[in-house]
């Protein structure tokens, strides 16, 4: 590997144009957009990396492509043990320099069928593994497939962030408190919404508070990740509408007995991977994968929601013991590892239906979740 693909010594020599150092979580904020937009990245001192899918570049070109070991496996480019950890980066070789359509072949699986990749690829160890890792985690967080140029010619002017920015970008102590306001529902008149706003972070968490909240009393909780499709259309394609409804009936149904509900509605679209991924990880399960393959063949982790998060909306609501409304025992374990008292899991099971009855089966099947 040339010299260009060798981390130099570690060092952050990132500079706004006024001389003085943005933050580190100001760097990740700005390389989220920069992926965005198909601007280049550079993570600490790694070659630069263009993400493919945005890069507004069409004559922009490398021989080296970095994608995930979940995404090299589905191509057969990699051995199953590199893949046993689908987050684990893996550079791809191409026998000559490609252009961002020719890689775009190799970052979207939804090509798979109708473009033939242009081989040979092969295999290489990264020299720059954390920093590789860390531009993967970026396409995840920016919605984006998890697939970049590396170095590629031109090499643009790539936005840098550093491998430890990342840790401080996601530390749940970023989020506060925004605003308060009264919404009366339909399950609730005189129902509470609090605002969330995080450093850096455009995503704006909400909790719907029915009933009064009193500290000798858990709330009724439930945790409900953002699901464009179920929420707003009634996807029958997933149960997360009838477990919105469900979740806010049992609530007020707890108000009403003298108790209290909190719905946490958490920004995560798709279990974290964004609601275009979803979309894309729909067609795939068109073609037959089920949720969990569709995810790993976009190179992308099954579950990549962030619970220190909801524990942290928790704890500035002042709440630390809960009952949680789910059938997904890694909910409970995620929380009380983040410090939070599950005193007890109310199961929140409803009926399948034919176009959500394999998704459930998966879940259940396959990630472990407490469905009959
Ligand atoms: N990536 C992906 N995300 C999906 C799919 N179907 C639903 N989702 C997302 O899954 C999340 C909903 O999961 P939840 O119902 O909160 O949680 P759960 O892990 O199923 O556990 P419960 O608390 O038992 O419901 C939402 O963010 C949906 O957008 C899918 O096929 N692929
Ligand atoms: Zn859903």
């Amino acid at each position: 590997m040339g010299q260009a693909q060798r981390p130099r010594a570690a060092g952050d020599r990132v500079r706004s144009l006024s001389g003085a150092r943005p933050s580190p979580t100001r760097r990740v904020a700005q390389a989220i957009d920069a992926l965005r937009h198909g601007w280049p990245i550079r993570v600490g001192d790694a070659p630069v990396l263009l993400p493919i899918e945005t890069a507004p570049l069409p004559e922009a070109r490398a021989a080296h492509l970095l994608i995930s070991a979940a995404r090299a496996e589905t191509l057969r480019l990699t051995n199953q043990r590199a893949a046993a950890d689908g987050h684990s980066p893996v550079l791809i070789r191409a026998a000559e320099p490609l252009r961002v359509a020719q890689a775009l072949a190799v970052a979207d699986p939804a090509r798979d069928l109708d473009a033939p990749l242009k081989g040979p690829f092969r295999a290489e160890d990264c020299a720059w593994p954390a920093e590789a890792a860390a531009a993967l985690e970026l396409a995840r967080v920016a919605g984006v497939l998890p697939a970049f140029l590396v170095a590629p010619a031109p090499e643009g002017e790539p936005v840098a962030f550093a491998v430890a920015d990342l840790a401080a970008w996601s530390d749940p102590a970023n989020l506060h408190i925004a605003t308060r306001a009264t919404l009366p529902v339909i399950v609730g008149e005189d129902a509470r919404i609090i605002a969330f706003r995080a450093i850096d972070d455009m995503r704006e968490h909400v909790a719907l508070v029915l009933g009064e909240q009193t500290s000798d009393r858990a709330p009724l909780v439930r945790l409900h990740s953002e699901c464009l499709t179920g929420d707003v259309f009634s996807s029958l394609k997933c149960d997360c509408g009838p477990q919105l409804d469900a979740a806010l009936a049992a609530m007020a149904v707890e108000a009403a007995a003298g108790g209290w509900g909190l719905l946490l509605y958490l920004r995560q679209e798709g279990r974290g991977i964004g609601l275009i991924n979803k979309l894309r990880a729909y067609r795939l399960q068109d073609e037959g994968l089920d949720t969990l393959e569709a995810n790993r063949s976009l190179g992308l982790p099954a579950e990549a929601r962030d619970f220190p998060l909801a524990a942290r909306m928790l704890d500035l609501l002042g709440v630390d013991t809960i009952r949680l409304m789910t059938n997904n025992p890694a909910k409970v374990a995620a929380l009380e590892a983040a410090g939070v008292t599950v005193a007890e899991r109310v199961p929140h099971q409803l009926p399948a239906n034919p176009h959500n009855h394999r998704y459930l089966e998966t879940k259940r099947d396959r990630a472990g979740h407490l469905l009959t």
